[in-house]
């Protein structure tokens, strides 16, 4: 029902375009056969002009007079058309766009491939162009034999490469045209001559075969047969005198010279010279080969495309504007600010408590980040790494720092890395990072611009690669933050019809803003009335309405034989896909959870398993998860959750146990807080420091696009039927359970409407309690499904039941 729910809008946009742009059999009669006659016009206009054209000459300045007479056969205009292409043009070569024109018109008419002629019209110029230089060579001036054009091109070039030059160039062109064109090659062109030189061979045999027959001995023979024959005839005639003469001679002599010709001759007749032809051949279908084949859909698709264009899905809110980087506010405190004279103390320090333990450095070097600077040394050697990495709390005291980090070894380099947080940090800007090149030229399909490295580099991360991002950290660490800056670049980077997002929100507060933009970015469950999500039982019903989602999805690319999203809308842009057979316009949809770990508390397995099941499945189909949470215990982020997640983002934790869950590393707990954050995806570990967007900022994002036109609803999810929601609201009173009465009575006593309560008084299974409990919802006795906890009883006691069934039956 859902799915066709999602289909209807892009079958309208088809089937409303498509009849516009096709010329009716009408159109095309007219068009084509105004064609033709235009070229038979301008083949008569050419021709006269040849005769005409000095008498029409001085006739042409007063060319608008009615007086002036012309000798043109197609008087004035022909005077003028055919001095315009011949005189002021091509000279004698423009007869071709005659020929062209009137080809054109013939193409129309039949409807022929319009591919074809345009190949045709661009051949056709670049030949008459040619011709137009190559006759200029032959004139001494501009006339009409080569043109304007040929006359001033053939001087050009003779002014700068001379005449052989000249000559030189049109060969080439020539050659070139004949290599294109009709792909020449020096193998066919050998196989031509060879050819050629059999065929001349051939016909130089037969002229010549009798004539040497006739000197020979065969020939003799074939002759003295033939007398013989004669000699024979009389003696047919007269069978007496055959018997009567020995007639064995006879019989055998005339059989000798026939027998003898037909053996002597064949060795004229051999061919060797096709034996040869043969071996040629291959050459020949190796030039061949190169033609194309298309397919019935792919020739349909590309017609489509050809008149219509591609698909755009951004079509339907053509206008829409993305919002200016205006809107992002600049801080006052952003660059470097750290000082040379803190650089060098902390060198200091670092060398000194390094020293105090013996260990000697042959190199140190400073990166200077955003909030931590980077100080890479070099150990002189036979200094044990586990000895430097033991004296990180050590390094912390003498440095009196908190958020020292050691990584020892830099990964890909021969150092360790000492990060200690500059003592006045920096703010890394949404407007920066947003502003950055990185992001503004990525080819990414997703990209999130989400802060900058150590190195000051804008970090720009991809969703559709990650392909679900896990985000972690204690309270008050920059999580909201974080969550912000990934949505508003993804809002500055799609367009409405590329990307939607649903927004889980357990707080309430914080993705509140984004329903303004409802219409453009939101997808929601049908008939409900709010996109963000923040009830739990709505989450379980929308994690599963994606899980329907994905499904589809899942089906629609099997029906269209793609592996993934982007081949898909690839084939659908192409047209290769037809919107009657279900096709659509895929947009991604990036799954926010703020929360995730209330989540869990409250409806437990009902939510992982379907965010467990999108996260297996869902990358191909373009569902992406970004899962926030405060609390990163391992029953919150499970062994089946994180196994799917292996994009991971840490804000501060408390523990390194906690840094551990998230990252399955420590370091969490020694970043400075205030967006400091470790962002990995699987191997390595990059610090870096999150970009800040306000509140106020995003509000002023979600309001200017809230202010543009939008579409008529959200992004419309498949719907979901939940197993215990009511499914069978409508159930037919004589399709009851035949416990129907027996449960109503042990609900309407218990006054707790559960199913397990009838699975357990009645000795039923789980799905017949479920049934009947669908059953009692349908009639009214019981409440709607309220996730974990048991429905509420609508009846008050057993007199009510009895009213209430013995109402129903009449
Ligand atoms: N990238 C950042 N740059 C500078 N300051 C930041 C950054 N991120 C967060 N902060 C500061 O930290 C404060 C708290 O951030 P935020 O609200 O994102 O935390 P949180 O982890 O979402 O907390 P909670 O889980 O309680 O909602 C912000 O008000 C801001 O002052």
């Amino acid at each position: 029902m859902a799915k066709a729910k999602k289909t209807v809008k892009p079958k309208k946009k088809i089937s409303i375009k498509t009849p516009d742009f096709k010329l009716s059999s009408q159109q095309k009669l007219v068009l084509g056969s105004f064609l033709i006659i235009l070229g038979v016009l301008f083949f008569i206009a050419f021709l006269s002009y040849l005769f005409t054209g000095k008498v029409d000459q001085s006739a042409l300045s007063e060319f608008a007079s009615r007086d002036i007479e012309t000798k043109n056969w197609l008087s004035k205009l022909g005077a003028w058309i055919s001095d315009l292409f011949i005189q002021r043009g091509f000279g004698i070569a423009a007869f071709i766009i005659s020929g062209l024109t009137f080809l054109s018109g013939v193409y129309v008419l039949t409807d022929l491939s319009k591919d074809k002629l345009r190949k045709h019209w661009f051949w056709g110029i670049l030949v008459m162009i040619w011709f137009s230089v190559l006759f200029g060579f032959f004139t001494y001036k501009n006339d009409s034999l080569s043109g304007t054009i040929g006359f001033e091109i053939n001087s050009f070039f003779q002014d700068y490469i001379g005449k052989i030059g000249t000559i030189l160039l049109l060969a080439f062109a020539f050659i070139s045209y004949l290599a294109i064109r009709f792909k020449f090659t020096p193998q066919r062109i050998a196989a031509i001559f060879k050819k050629a030189k059999n065929n001349i061979k051939d016909d130089f045999n037969e002229d010549f075969v009798p004539v040497d027959n006739a000197h020979s001995d065969e020939a003799e023979d074939i002759k003295s047969a033939f007398d013989v024959d004669k000699k024979v005839e009389p003696t047919i005639s007269n069978h007496s005198k055959i018997e009567a003469n020995k007639p064995i001679e006879l019989t055998q002599e005339p059989v000798k010279p026939v027998v003898k010709a037909a053996v002597t001759s064949p060795p004229i007749e051999i061919e060797i010279p096709k034996v040869e032809e043969e071996e040629e051949l291959p050459m020949e279908i190796e030039v061949e080969a190169v033609k194309e084949e298309l397919s019935e859909t792919d020739n349909l698709a590309n017609k489509l495309v050809e008149d219509f264009g591609q698909f755009d899905p951004t079509l339907e809110l053509g206008n829409y504007q993305f919002p200016p980087l205006d809107l992002l506010k600049k801080y006052d405190n952003e660059g470097v600010t750290i000082n040379q004279e803190e650089l060098e103390e902390n060198k200091n320090r670092i060398v000194d408590t390094l020293n105090n333990y013996k260990i000697g450095i042959s190199s140190i070097k400073a990166t200077i980040g955003p909030t931590v600077t980077l100080y890479e040394i070099v150990p002189e050697a036979g200094v044990r790494i586990s000895k430097i990495k033991n004296l990180e709390d050590d390094i912390a005291l003498s440095l009196s720092a908190l958020g020292i980090r050691i990584i020892a070894p830099i990964p890909g380099k021969g150092t360790i890395g000492i990060e200690v947080p500059n003592k006045n940090s920096t703010i890394v800007s949404m407007r920066s990072v947003i502003a950055s090149q990185k992001f503004q030229k990525t080819e990414m399909h997703l990209p999130i611009a989400i802060g900058k490295t150590i190195s000051n580099e804008t970090l720009v991360i991809d969703l559709a690669k990650m392909p679900h991002l896990l985000m972690a950290g204690a309270t008050g660490q920059g999580k909201s933050v974080g969550l912000n800056a990934v949505l508003t670049s993804l809002l500055y980077k799609k367009h409405p019809a590329e990307v939607k997002f649903v927004l889980v929100d357990p707080k309430k507060v914080e993705l509140t803003l984004f329903n303004k933009i409802e219409r453009h970015y939101l997808a929601k469950l049908p008939d409900e009335a709010e996109a963000i999500i923040t009830d739990n039982t709505k989450v379980i019903h929308t994690l599963n309405s994606l899980c329907i989602e994905m499904d589809n999805r899942y089906e629609m690319l099997k029906n269209a034989l793609c592996r993934n999203i982007v081949e898909y809308n690839t084939k659908f842009k192409a047209r290769k896909l037809n919107p009657n057979d279900g096709h659509a316009y895929l947009p991604y949809i990036v799954l926010v959870v703020d929360e995730f770990a209330d989540l869990i508390m409250t409806a437990g397995k009902e939510v992982e398993t379907p965010v467990a099941r999108l996260a297996q499945l869902a990358r191909a189909i373009g569902i992406h998860l970004i899962i926030a949470t405060q609390r990163p215990s391992v029953n919150v982020i499970t062994g089946i959750i994180k196994a799917n997640f292996p994009a991971r983002i840490a804000f501060r934790v408390s523990s390194k146990i906690d840094s551990r869950t998230i990252l399955d590393a420590g370091g969490a707990d020694q970043l400075i807080g205030r967006g400091d954050m470790l962002y990995t995806q699987g191997n390595d570990m990059i610090r870096v420091q999150c970009a800040f967007v306000d509140t106020p900022e995003v509000e002023k994002i979600v309001d200017f696009i809230g202010n543009q036109k939008a579409y008529p609803d959200a992004y419309l999810l498949p719907e979901y039927v939940g197993e215990e929601s009511g499914t069978s609201l409508d159930v037919d009173i004589s399709d009851r359970d035949i416990l129907f009465k027996d449960a109503c009575q042990i609900i309407v006593t218990a006054q707790q409407g559960s199913a397990s309560l009838l699975q357990r008084k009645l000795k039923l299974g789980y799905n017949r309690a479920g049934r009947l409990i669908d059953q009692l919802e349908a009639a009214g006795i019981v409440g709607g499904f309220e996730g974990s906890k048991a429905r509420q009883v609508l009846v008050p006691d057993l007199i009510a039941l009895d009213q209430l069934l013995e109402n129903e039956k009449k």
